[in-house]
């Protein structure tokens, strides 16, 4: 652990740190990027999840009776698209009834501000807790809105899992929401004159999806 900001959870561990530096090579083909933020979103996604409440119930096994614990929160995953998407698989390995609600969000490239185009969040109840995941918190003004626009649907336990968080973007979020939790695989220093995350890995989007040179 470093002295990071107390909103923001490094996750360090020697797999992380091996899947980072898939990530970040710029010669990572397609298809191994998806299965390292893949296995990076899982990492996160343990202690990510480390405060779900759990009941007790007892299960039958084929020997005896045993006293177990099940998650009793319901969860909402919250993918910010297009990047997010990467991280929806793995979360849902290890939270399989999590529900996932879809918001889209792009940067201007001019002025790096995010443009909201899809917003598939209900009106009914909101989830106990919301994870928004979305590899990259660069100015944390994508985040910002996402974290706005969950309060507003009336979700009260927000988490954020990103692959890498530059410390600008955390600081902001940290100042707009001192209770949201970041959990990141890589805190990197600062950005460039794009408003890319510096040494970062580039643009996750286009990186997930093969699409260079969209944004
Ligand atoms: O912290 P910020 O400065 O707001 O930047 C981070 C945002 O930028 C990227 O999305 P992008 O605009 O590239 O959209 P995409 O996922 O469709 O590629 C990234 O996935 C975040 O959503
Ligand atoms: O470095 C960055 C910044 C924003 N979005 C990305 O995908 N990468
Ligand atoms: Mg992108």
């Amino acid at each position: 652990m470093t002295s990071e900001p107390s909103n923001v959870v490094r996750v360090s561990h020697p797999l992380v740190d091996h899947h980072l530096s898939v990530v970040r090579c710029e010669t990572t083909c397609p298809a191994e990027f998806r299965a390292a933020v893949h296995r990076l979103t899982m990492l996160i996604s343990v202690p990510a999840t480390d405060h779900l409440p759990t009941n007790q119930v007892q299960i039958q096994t084929p020997v005896a009776i045993a006293d177990c614990r099940r998650i009793s929160a319901d969860v909402g995953l919250v993918p910010v698209l297009r990047a997010g998407l990467g991280m929806v698989d793995p979360v849902l390995q290890i939270l399989p009834d999590a529900s996932v609600w879809h918001l889209g969000m792009y940067r201007n490239e001019e002025t790096a501000q995010p443009v909201g185009y899809y917003d598939k969040l209900p009106n009914g109840s909101p989830p106990d807790v919301a994870m928004i995941l979305d590899p990259m918190l660069a100015t944390g003004g994508s985040i910002d809105l996402v974290v706005r626009r969950l309060q507003r649907w009336g979700v009260g336990d927000i988490r954020v899992l990103s692959i890498i968080a530059a410390r600008p973007g955390i600081q902001r979020i940290a100042e707009d929401f001192p209770d949201v939790k970041i959990f990141v695989a890589a805190v990197d220093p600062e950005l460039n004159e794009r408003a890319f995350i510096v040494p970062g890995l580039g643009d996750a989007g286009d990186r997930i999806f093969d699409t260079p040179n969209q944004d």
